[in-house]
């Protein structure tokens, strides 16, 4: 695993926007449509702000570009909360995406049930044969995505295990989620981490030192990234 340090959140995301960019015009000139799982929390915020503002932004062509998210809140279209709303606020608001590329988990008050739309999204990922980044934040808890250490969600790890999953009393509000699960985020070429502050320290620390944790358990096909500041790394002067 690769660790990417930076003094604080801003720094830090200004070089994986730097390195997503790069990502991205590579897989671009190879004719591909990279796909990318976003996250939300304040990582995941920060992450598409840095995007929106890069200098290179206009370098990649991100109506090619097709995104996923990691999870998302059971809340209804357009809710403040719901982490599509970041990117639509930030990233999706400075530059022209493909709607048919940009893959939302269904909404409360939508036509589905929290339980039907997970099984919609894990069809939809499961059709999906390449994912080139997946973007995690990381929870003081060492959760990631929606998947919340010692719940079931966690466990789905086989080859019948479902690509995502409803999840319901979660302990990070809202309590109703769907969450892609660890093989399916397992599979993407990179996996990227992403913990900025004081309060992921001893969740920083359970990847470092490769614990079990949801955090601890993801691996990239091709590489596994930890980007974090100096708070969460613990390094700070
Ligand atoms: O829906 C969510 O809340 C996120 O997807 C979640 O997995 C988040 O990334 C972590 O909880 C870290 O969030 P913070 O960066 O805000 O601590």
């Amino acid at each position: 695993m690769r660790t990417v340090a930076a003094p604080d959140l801003d720094a830090l995301c200004v070089e994986l926007a730097a390195e997503l960019i790069g990502i991205v015009r590579d897989r671009q000139s190879e004719g591909a449509v990279p796909c990318i799982v976003l996250t939300g929390g304040s990582g995941g915020a920060a992450s598409l702000a840095a995007l929106a503002a890069h200098p290179d932004r206009d370098a990649v062509d991100w109506s090619r570009v097709r995104f996923l998210w990691g999870d998302e809140r059971w809340l209804p279209a357009g809710d403040p909360e719901r982490n599509d709303r970041l990117a639509d606020d930030t990233l999706f608001a400075a530059v022209g995406v493909d709607p048919s590329l940009v893959h939302r988990v269904g909404a409360a008050g939508g036509d589905l049930s929290l339980d039907e739309a997970a099984e919609e999204y894990a069809r939809l990922v499961a059709g999906i044969d390449r994912i080139d980044v997946a973007i995690n934040g990381v929870g003081p808890d060492g959760h990631v995505a929606s998947l919340f250490p010692g719940r079931p969600e966690v466990e789905l790890v086989g080859a019948e295990a479902p690509a995502a999953v409803a999840v319901r009393e979660s302990p990070k509000p809202p309590p109703e989620r769907v969450s892609l699960t660890l093989p399916t985020i397992n599979r993407a070429h990179r996996v990227w981490l992403l913990a900025a502050g004081e309060g992921k320290r001893n969740a920083v620390g359970d990847v470092v030192a490769g614990r079990p944790t949801p955090a601890g358990l993801l691996s990239g096909t091709a590489e596994t990234v930890l980007w974090a500041d100096e708070a969460a790394l613990g390094t700070a002067g």
